[in-house]
């Protein structure tokens, strides 16, 4: 096993590759098509392996133990490493794409945590002309010192016309990644999951407790002080979630054209209808339609019928749609209070209503 792999890697990190026969050297316009056709038919078998030989990648990010709210803020760690979610680039991938070269991402899924950045994701791999990295980079965030060279080298080689992308969901409230991103470049595309706050919070909040479940309540967390009803906006849970104050800082240094804000609901609900807004903004073919989901009822989310690079149906991975516990009603009554006149500024600012209040 480990020397096929070490075979497969040899090739997949080979600086270029001869030429392909004629029959697999189509114009660039259909080389992405034959290519991918021809991965649908041999992708099962090699992936089928790399899964078997695939060692675990970047250890998990992990917060220093401490008690109560500190604990908590254990989920501004990093998403869980979802096994859905290959490292790109594949030793098959790179293999298909030797020919290519690595370029630093035009665009750049930038948030929220917990909006639904991984789906997002997943389903724009699934377009020819999209490459993108499966692990979180941070570099705006905790790599920025090792340098655009160093972020680039991450990236999987893409050819002539194909879109470079990441995602990383804390970009959106770190006070730096704004200007770092522009001196980039300023042509960035940023696109940004957002998800009703206060289901956002919970969220967050469920993903801490799996990995801590001896952290006190969401409610005694949501709290500077129960009896008035003084919220915390110092817990990431519930700071993430205000949104138009985080935008306020993008603003400054990117045009609003430049920012696409995708609904998190209308994703579950409706994600072809997303994705072609999406494909729309990064100027590419709408190629992903509904004919690429289903729903699958035992998951309760949509799937893809074929995920990229594979010809079986595939959901995300169960850490991806959690149960969330019960909450307080008055809690959560409390809270929609509190975000509401963030959520309609957020509203102003994008010409956008998400519906949330
Ligand atoms: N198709 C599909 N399948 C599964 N899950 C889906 C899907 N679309 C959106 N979601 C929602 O994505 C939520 C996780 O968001 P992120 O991927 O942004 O989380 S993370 O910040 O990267 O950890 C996750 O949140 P929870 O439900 O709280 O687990 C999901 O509600």
């Amino acid at each position: 096993g480990a020397q096929l792999f070490a075979a497969l890697r040899a090739i997949s990190d080979a600086p270029s590759l001869p030429p392909l026969p004629p029959s697999l050297n189509p114009p660039p316009e259909k080389r992405n098509a034959k290519l991918f056709s021809w991965l649908d038919l041999t992708g099962t078998f090699f992936i089928g392996i790399i899964k078997i030989l695939k060692t675990p990648g970047r250890p998990e990010v992990t917060t220093p133990l401490a008690a109560g709210k500190e604990m908590a803020e254990g989920a501004a760690s990093t998403e869980e490493r979802s096994p859905e979610a290959p490292d790109s680039p594949s030793p098959i991938s790179s293999f298909f794409s030797g020919s290519g070269s690595k370029q630093l991402p035009q665009a750049i899924i930038i948030g929220v945590k917990k909006g639904g950045t991984r789906a997002l994701l997943e389903f724009l791999r699934v377009h020819p002309d999209v490459r993108a990295v499966g692990a979180e980079p941070h570099f705006f965030d905790r790599s920025y010192d090792k340098g655009l060279a160093w972020y680039r080298d991450l990236m999987p080689r893409t050819l002539d016309g194909q879109i470079t992308m990441e995602k990383t969901p804390s970009y959106f409230v770190t006070r730096e990644a704004p200007a770092r991103i522009s001196a980039m470049s300023k042509d960035t595309k940023l696109i940004v999951v957002v998800r009703d706050p206060v289901t956002r919070a919970i969220s967050d909040y469920t993903q801490t407790l799996s990995k801590r479940p001896d952290i006190p309540t969401f409610e005694s967390l949501t709290f500077k002080n129960r009896t008035t009803g003084l919220i915390d906006t110092s817990w990431s849970a519930i700071q993430i979630g205000i949104y138009a104050k985080h935008l306020e800082h993008w603003l400054r240094h990117f045009p609003i054209r430049q920012m696409l804000f995708v609904s998190g609901e209308r994703l579950i609900s409706d994600p072809a209808g997303e994705l072609g807004r999406v494909q729309d903004f990064l100027g590419l073919k709408r190629i992903i339609t509904d004919k690429h989901f289903y729903f699958n009822k035992t998951k309760g989310f949509p799937c893809l019928k074929k995920a990229e690079g594979s010809s079986r149906p595939h959901c995300l991975g169960k850490t991806k749609g959690r149960t969330h516990p019960e909450i307080d009603r008055e809690v959560v009554r409390r809270l929609r209070e509190f975000y509401r006149p963030f959520n309609l500024k957020f509203y102003q600012m994008t010409g956008h209503d998400f519906g949330w209040d």
